[in-house]
């Protein structure tokens, strides 16, 4: 069984693939001091409660954030006696290589999305995903990883207006009855939802402007179910995305091992 580890700058996601399906999915802050034994301690303590027979033989890591790539190294090695795949690392191959300026270094989870998406889609995509960033992966006709638009998380967004404004209170975001707030909470709810939706709707339709082809867009992450309730922003919306990208690149991996 493969573990799959999505490392955002603000969760963690852990997954069990047994080759046909996700046995389930686990999920906790990214913290950096997090040690090995930290992570084992909870990973099978969940796996305990939800009864799950784990027997893991590899492991595929996709990290955003550099520091806790060592520990889960440690973590797979004392605990599954493997050594993990991580995503950008030059021993990870891609089946698509990206196509970007020399020496950018691409955040792992988008081209793990872009991976996911073509194994499900084909080319000609724009990936959105509403994480710690909203972030824009577009995905040429070969598969590749050909550029993008980074752009403010939403929880973020609303997280800098709380800390900035004295009088701006923590609001979560939801879609607003009426778009003319009447209260403090519906104003900022407002702003974030419809200025989103604004926002995702503006750049699809640049970057489609600026594509020779045809493009569909998928909307993943935690918001996009909610963003797609805005407007017909997407054609489809997938919640394990970044999942299934990890499958992919690791089945493409042991592949060309086994050549
Ligand atoms: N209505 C909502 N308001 C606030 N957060 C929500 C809402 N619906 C879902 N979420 C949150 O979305 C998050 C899932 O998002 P996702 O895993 O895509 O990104 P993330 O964990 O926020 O960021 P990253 O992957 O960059 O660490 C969860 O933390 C979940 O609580
Ligand atoms: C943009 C984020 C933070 C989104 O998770 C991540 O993909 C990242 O750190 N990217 C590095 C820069 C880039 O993707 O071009
Ligand atoms: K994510």
């Amino acid at each position: 069984m493969l573990l799959c580890i999505d490392c955002g700058n603000t969760n963690t996601v852990f997954s069990i693939w047994d080759g046909e399906r996700f046995l389930c999915t686990l999920r906790t802050a990214t913290e950096h001091t997090r040690t090995a034994d930290q992570y084992f301690t909870w990973f099978s303590t969940l796996i305990a409660h939800h009864r799950i027979e784990a027997r893991i033989t590899d492991v595929i890591i996709s990290s955003t954030v550099p520091r806790v790539v060592f520990n889960l190294r440690v973590f797979a090695d004392r605990y599954f006696n493997t050594r993990p795949l991580v995503v950008g690392k030059p021993e990870c191959l891609l089946p698509h290589p990206a196509r970007v300026d020399a020496g950018t270094n691409v955040g792992p989870d988008r081209l793990v999305n872009s991976a996911g998406a073509y194994d499900r889609h084909g080319g000609d995509l724009i990936v959105v995903d509403f994480g710690t960033a909203t972030t824009f992966d577009v995905v040429a006709h070969d598969g590749a990883y050909v550029g993008g638009v980074i752009a403010p998380g939403v929880n973020l967004s609303l997280e800098a207006l709380h800390m900035a404004a004295a009088a701006l209170p923590h609001v979560d975001v939801t879609k607003p009855q009426a778009v003319i707030g009447m209260n403090t909470v519906a104003c900022m709810q407002s702003g974030v939802f419809w200025g989103y939706v604004g926002l995702v709707r503006e750049i699809c339709a640049r970057i489609r402007g600026e594509y020779e082809r045809p493009m569909r867009i998928i909307g993943t992450g935690g918001l996009a179910p909610l963003f797609a309730q805005g407007d017909v922003l997407f054609d489809t919306v997938e919640d394990d995305l970044t999942m299934h990208g990890l499958t992919v690149i690791h089945a493409h991996n042991k592949e060309q091992e086994a050549r």
